[in-house]
């Protein structure tokens, strides 16, 4: 959903920067590192620690590089399958270093085993779930399916709320609950998500299967009948 609304908008506002970047000579995969590395940072530093506040405000700074490269390369002219592969790949070791910088906290400082556990299931199904939408296409299908929570949304959903609950180190009281139920239901949703994408995907495998099938029926050379040898 979010995919679809808001990247028109951030793609207006970030276009300056990237045309930018492009002028001093930094190149889309640059941009795709660096940016991986500081939301690494952002989240294995600061996460673990409980330090969601800071965390959070690291990790939003360099996540947007997430758009930018895309864009850059879109502007270059030069979009490529070894970028479209590095920014996928990076997706997922940003992403786990967030939910695992969540499941530290709470093995450690957090001290709740149950919501270790969430952060967990959150990074797993995470990555599952792309790796549906990943591999059907690698087999050809369309999976033309989003489903309820992409990446974009585990994002935003989870960054926010511990942005938020960080402030109760500031001083802001029973605000640091959102943080859990945020999980809770990046958790669910991504169960949901991965649901509605392996459905879609027996769906399409079977109607590929029986087009597959009718047209080695239709190509068969027709065998003389009975009747007519
Ligand atoms: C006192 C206040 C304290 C609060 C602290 C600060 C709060 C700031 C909090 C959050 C900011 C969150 C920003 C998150 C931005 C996410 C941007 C992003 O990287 O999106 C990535 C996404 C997908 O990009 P790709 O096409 O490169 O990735 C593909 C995708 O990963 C596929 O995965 P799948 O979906 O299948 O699971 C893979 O299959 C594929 O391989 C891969 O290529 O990009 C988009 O979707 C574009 C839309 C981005 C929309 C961003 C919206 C940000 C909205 C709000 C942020 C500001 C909120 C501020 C709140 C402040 C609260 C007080
Ligand atoms: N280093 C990179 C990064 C990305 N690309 C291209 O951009 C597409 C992703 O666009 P986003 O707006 O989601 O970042 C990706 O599929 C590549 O085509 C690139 O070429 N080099
Ligand atoms: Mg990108
Ligand atoms: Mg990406």
């Amino acid at each position: 959903m979010l995919n679809k609304y808001a990247r028109a908008f951030f793609t207006r506002v970030l276009t300056p920067f990237a045309a930018f970047l492009i002028r001093r000579g930094v190149s889309p995969d640059t941009v795709t590192l660096l940016g991986t590395a500081g939301v690494i940072a952002g989240a294995l530093v600061f996460y673990p620690r409980g330090e969601f506040f800071w965390g959070t405000i690291v990790i939003t700074l360099f996540v947007f590089s997430d758009l930018v490269d895309g864009n850059m390369a879109r502007q270059m002219g030069r979009s490529s399958p070894w970028g479209a592969f590095l920014d996928s790949t990076l997706d997922r070791v940003a992403d786990g270093a967030i939910f695992g910088g969540f499941a530290l906290w709470y093995a450690g400082g957090g001290n709740d085993n149950v919501l270790c556990a969430v952060s967990i299931f959150c990074l797993a199904s995470g990555q599952v779930v792309s790796y549906t939408k990943a591999r059907g296409e690698s087999i050809g299908l369309p999976v033309a399916v989003n489903g309820l929570v992409e990446r974009a949304e585990r994002l935003v959903i989870s960054l926010v709320a511990a942005g938020l609950s960080g402030l109760h180190k500031f001083g802001v009281p029973g605000i640091e609950v959102l943080l859990p139920v945020a999980l809770w239901i990046v958790a669910v949703g991504s169960l949901v998500t991965l649901i509605q994408r392996v459905v879609t995907v027996r769906r399409e495998s079977a109607e590929a299967e029986a087009e597959a099938a009718k047209a080695a029926a239709d190509d068969a050379p027709q065998r003389p009948t009975e009747a007519t040898s």
